[in-house]
């Protein structure tokens, strides 16, 4: 059984796929944080934007099969040229992402994108792997398409993480997890500004912003 919070076709906003449109495919629960705002002082990540608890959002629900849920993921799809592109997050999607889900979304047709914060291991066949660091939690992958550290992390600096061999490094100002999106956040921009004076100090980062944010289409 799948359990998926939510699914929508956007454009991929975070990243080195920036721009490209996707459907995303939000599953629920965590390993990091239960979803509750009471608890999120205490967790493991606790500068989270986003609502992964049950199974209400917009085309979210309960799969009894991988072939179901690739099917339902598919209907979201457009009638268009292009190479179809589903990126699995969450919460955490490893947690349910299984090699079954990603052979049936291979045979939908689309490339498969995963949005993890590394603390498990990733099955075979994910065609683009974006792994983002939570300060206290081990990362556990070794390899990855992306790394994308939300900056700053008091705990979590850059250089911690940058023996994981990725293609890309990025940097992510961290936004309030409470400010509505497309709305002011002078944290967001303080953290824009560290982010940026970090990446011309160390070339090896690049900046990367939560576009979808800034043009307001989920
Ligand atoms: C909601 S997470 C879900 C996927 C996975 N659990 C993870 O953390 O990578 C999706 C992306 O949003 C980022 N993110 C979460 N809260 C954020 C915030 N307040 N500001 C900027 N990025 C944030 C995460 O680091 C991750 O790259
Ligand atoms: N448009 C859009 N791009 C995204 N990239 C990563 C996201 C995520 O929440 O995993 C995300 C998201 O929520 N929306
Ligand atoms: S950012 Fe990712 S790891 Fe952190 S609570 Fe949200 S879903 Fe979990
Ligand atoms: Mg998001």
């Amino acid at each position: 059984m799948y359990r998926v919070k939510e699914a929508f076709y956007t454009l991929q906003g975070e990243g080195a796929q920036a721009g490209r449109a996707a459907v995303f495919c939000r599953f629920s629960k965590c390993n990091l944080w239960n979803g509750r705002e009471k608890d999120r002082a205490g967790a493991v990540c606790n500068f989270c934007d986003t609502d992964f608890v049950g199974t209400d959002g917009q085309n979210g629900g309960q799969f009894e099969t991988a072939e179901a849920l690739a099917a339902h993921i598919r209907s979201l799809w457009p009638d268009a040229p292009g190479q179809p592109y589903v990126v699995c997050t969450g919460g955490e999607p490893l947690l349910q992402l299984d090699a079954p889900l990603i052979k049936a979304f291979h045979e939908q047709g689309f490339e498969v994108g995963v949005e993890t914060n590394g603390t498990l291991p990733a099955p075979e066949g994910i065609d683009w792997l974006c792994v983002s660091p939570k300060a206290d939690a081990d990362v556990v992958i070794e390899q990855c398409s992306e790394l994308k550290l939300v900056f700053p992390q008091s705990l979590a600096p850059p250089e911690r993480f940058q023996h994981i061999r990725a293609q890309h490094y990025f940097l992510s100002p961290m936004a309030s997890p409470s400010v509505p999106e497309g709305g002011p956040d002078p944290v967001k921009q303080s953290n824009t500004r560290k982010a940026t004076d970090y990446c011309l100090a160390h070339p090896r980062w690049r900046l990367t912003l939560q576009m979808h944010k800034i043009i307001g289409i989920d």
